[in-house]
């Protein structure tokens, strides 16, 4: 059997490590094409000592030195940049793509996959966030595979017929996505001020990057993640009901219009979703522990509380308009950035996303330049709106009317 050549941009988190973990159990089927790190370059250079990629890109070029000279006696040819990461997503012997940089940096790199036509196993969720248009019209006309990473994307693509093309003609009448709550799912909400990032990253069930843990937290991961399934999935906001399951056991679940109910279950880690996207249509092992349902012995439901959590209204008034879409992720970026930095407080992230989010209001990109711009300019309010504590008219008046 031919070793398919896997590119794992992000090698270095928390996707990237556990989809090593599964490829180092396989490797009669995988050999590692290229890794990426932003700017863990010791990390990127002890795995690429063990796995022996052909490429190793440092996406912050300061460290490319520190690399090279970590592997000069490797035959791993080192890059950096963006180039470097868009050179190995597309490259002619490159098979599969792991898209799991966090945040806007993996859209270039992500782009450039789907464009060469490659299978693109996407955890980059903001990647869709801020450009699903392109990116869907990407993978059509170049012949990719999209196959979702994300557990509850991954979840509903397993409950789906293997011919869905859209809810209507599956029969599918709705998307149930399913949401922890997060850390502070029964906080008293005049706590919210206070909560620190440590308690912000200490998610209940699921061991992740520092971004992600703080979008779980705010019930922004389920907004952006109810946008990412609009895409993958064709539907609209209606489609999907955003449902509170604390356990985070079943993974999401699709109901058909004859009344059943499809569920993916497991226990929370991601390598199943890695294993299952990286062989399908065939299955492999995982290195996950069977669920124990007996032990599990109970799983509950319950609504999601927009008023506690407001990031996620946020994203339902987004969902189906791209400016709003691409907006809305970056001013998120910038506020989660300035809460792990100890310069905003909990409950001012949705602020800051819904002035942000309010003030720049633009078409549809449909371009790439448009939606970088788009992009660019949110995260300039934004940093403004942090630095002033307010949004200076002069500077989002013209944003506003580009
Ligand atoms: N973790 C999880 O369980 C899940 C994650 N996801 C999604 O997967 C993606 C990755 O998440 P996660 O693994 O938790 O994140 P981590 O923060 O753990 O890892 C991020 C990776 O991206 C690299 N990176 C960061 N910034 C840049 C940049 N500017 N340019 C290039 N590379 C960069 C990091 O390199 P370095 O180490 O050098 O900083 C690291 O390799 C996110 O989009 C997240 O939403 C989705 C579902 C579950
Ligand atoms: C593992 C995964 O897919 C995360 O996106 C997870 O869903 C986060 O949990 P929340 O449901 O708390 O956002
Ligand atoms: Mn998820």
């Amino acid at each position: 059997m031919r070793l398919e050549q896997l590119t794992i941009l992000g090698a270095t988190g928390s996707i990237g490590l556990s989809t090593l973990d599964v490829v180092r159990r396989h490797p009669d089927r995988y050999q590692v094409f290229a890794l990426s790190a932003a700017s863990q370059w010791q990390k990127l250079a002890e795995l690429c000592i063990e796995f022996q990629p052909k490429y190793a890109v440092i996406a912050d070029p300061q460290f490319l030195p520190l690399l090279e000279r970590a592997l000069s006696s490797y035959a791993t040819e080192v890059l950096a940049g963006v180039e470097g990461l868009q050179c190995v997503a597309a490259h002619k012997d490159v098979d599969a793509v792991m898209a799991a940089i966090v945040g806007a940096a993996g859209l270039l790199p992500t782009l450039a996959a789907a464009e060469a036509g490659k299978k693109v196993l996407l955890a980059n969720k903001e990647a869709l966030v801020m450009a699903g248009h392109l990116f869907m019209q990407a993978v059509h006309d170049n012949g990719a595979v999209l196959l979702p990473i994300d557990s509850e994307h991954n979840a509903i693509f397993q409950c789906l017929p293997a011919n869905y093309v859209d809810a209507s003609t599956a029969g599918v009448s709705k998307i149930l996505l399913t949401a922890s709550g997060g850390p502070f799912r029964t906080l008293a909400l005049d706590a919210f001020a206070e909560v620190t990032p440590e308690q912000a990253c200490a998610h209940p069930n699921w061991r992740m990057g520092r971004k992600i843990s703080v979008d779980s937290a705010s019930m922004m991961n389920k907004g952006l993640e109810l946008i990412e399934a609009c895409w993958l999935f064709d539907l609209t906001p209606a489609d999907v009901n955003v449902v509170i399951h604390p356990q985070s056991v079943i993974h999401s679940m699709v109901q058909y219009v004859d009344g059943s109910v499809l569920a993916q279950l497991g226990n929370p880690d991601m390598r199943t979703p890695i294993a299952h996207a990286l062989a399908w249509p065939e299955r492999i092992t995982s290195g996950v522990a069977p669920l124990d349902i007996i032990a599990t012995a109970r799983l509950d439901f319950e609504a999601p509380d927009l008023a506690r959590f407001p990031c996620l209204r946020l994203a339902f008034e987004a969902a189906g308009n791209g400016c709003a879409s691409t907006v809305l992720n970056a001013a998120n970026e910038v506020a989660v950035d300035a809460f792990l930095a100890g310069k905003l407080s909990f409950d001012r992230i949705a602020e800051l996303n819904e002035q942000v989010m309010h003030q720049l209001v633009d078409t549809t990109p449909n371009s790439l330049d448009q939606v970088l711009r788009i992009d660019r300019e949110a995260r300039l309010i934004a940093h403004q709106w942090l630095d002033h504590g307010r949004l200076r008219g002069d500077l989002s008046h013209t944003a506003a009317k580009r």
